[in-house]
């Protein structure tokens, strides 16, 4: 039996898919607490066919330049902003990314940032576990409706209309700006808007979009000032989307009423930062698609995308379809 391709792993990754992995390659494993020296990792390059990529890890030209068997690098996220997707191509080398297997359950993490936001969840818990129990009404933090109010998805692609599915169903109207209008507005029920319009009218602002040049900071001062200053401002797409200083002021000067965010920037978020002090901010650490059965299902199909790569076979799942595979 030949050689069997060797793949890097450069941190912690499940082991039941590397185990699954593992019975179509050798896997190079980095074992140790601590993050993988950039220049380490080179190094182990040199001699690999494909890299799972576990982040943080900044993947370019430079990374690959000197890896000469390298025919397919994996990551197990939908999102690949940390990666330069044009100088892997100009390697000749495909990108693979697990979209689709996560979109229900990133819509349910969406969708519980909304609920639990709107209706206060964090802080009419901690009067129970204060033993404070309020006296209703006055006592509580009064909630928000979902039904009959407005929610606007930035970003509509395939977790964007997995989050509208269950707002239609919550008696919400959906409304959502892409760079490209849809063509299934009926079917999904949902309406384009610009993004001035679609702040102008949402009551919950959604943020489902890519990082990208153009996305960077979209959310910043001018942004906040459009939106009504009672709506909700929610974030699931990447934390640099938003210019994190403008929300904080957004929020003491009472131009939005709340943020609910599953990324920020920076991650990890410091327990000290001034958002967690404007007390209206529900922030969970980046879990979008941390289920079991997701996670696994995600880790999988990276699995899929090396071993078809390794092969030069298309990739289940790949960024830049287009790529000359190497010789
Ligand atoms: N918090 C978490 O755990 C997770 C976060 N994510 C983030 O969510 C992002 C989206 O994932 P997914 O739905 O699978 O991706 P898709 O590619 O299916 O959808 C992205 C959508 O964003 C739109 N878009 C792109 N650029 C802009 C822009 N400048 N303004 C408005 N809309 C834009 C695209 O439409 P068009 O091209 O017409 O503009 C597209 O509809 C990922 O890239 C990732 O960053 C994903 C999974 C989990
Ligand atoms: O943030 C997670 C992803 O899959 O992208």
């Amino acid at each position: 039996m030949g050689k069997k391709p060797v793949v890097v792993v450069n941190g912690k990754a499940r082991e039941d898919a590397l185990a699954y992995l593992a019975e179509h390659v050798e896997i190079r494993q980095w074992t140790e607490a601590t993050k993988m020296p950039r220049e380490t990792l080179k190094e182990w390059l040199r001699e690999a066919d494909g890299l799972w990529s576990v982040r943080p890890l900044d993947i370019d030209g430079d990374l690959v330049k000197d890896a000469p068997n390298l025919k397919v690098v994996a990551q197990p996220s939908v999102g690949y902003d940390n990666v330069k997707v044009d100088e892997l191509t100009a390697a000749g080398i495909p990108f693979g990314n697990t979209p689709g297997v996560l979109n229900e359950t990133v819509a349910e993490l969406a969708f519980t940032l909304i609920a639990s936001a709107s209706r206060r969840i964090y802080e009419n818990m901690n009067f129970v576990t204060d033993g404070q129990w309020p006296k209703q009404p006055t006592g509580c933090v009064v909630g928000k409706d979902l039904s009959r109010r407005t929610l606007g998805i930035i970003g509509m692609g395939g977790i964007g209309v997995s989050i509208s599915r269950r707002a239609r169903a919550f008696g919400m109207t959906v409304l959502y700006n892409n760079r490209h209008p849809r063509n299934d507005d009926n079917l999904y029920m949902t309406t384009y808007k610009s993004l001035d319009e679609l702040l102008a009218l949402s009551d919950v602002v959604c943020v489902m979009a890519p990082l990208t040049d153009e996305t960077y900071h979209m959310c910043d001062a001018e942004f906040f000032k459009e939106m009504k200053s009672d709506a909700l401002f929610v974030n699931v797409g990447r934390g640099k989307i938003v210019d994190t200083d403008a929300l904080v002021d957004a929020l003491n000067n009472g131009e939005i009423d709340y943020a609910a965010l599953d990324v920020t920037d920076p991650e990890p978020f410091p327990a000290d930062h001034p958002l967690l002090k404007t007390g209206k901010a529900l922030i969970v650490p980046h879990i979008g698609s941390y289920t079991d059965r997701t996670r696994y299902e995600m880790c999988i199909l990276t699995a899929d995308n090396i071993i078809a790569g390794v092969n030069q076979k298309p990739l289940p799942a790949c960024v830049n379809e287009e790529v000359n595979y190497k010789e």
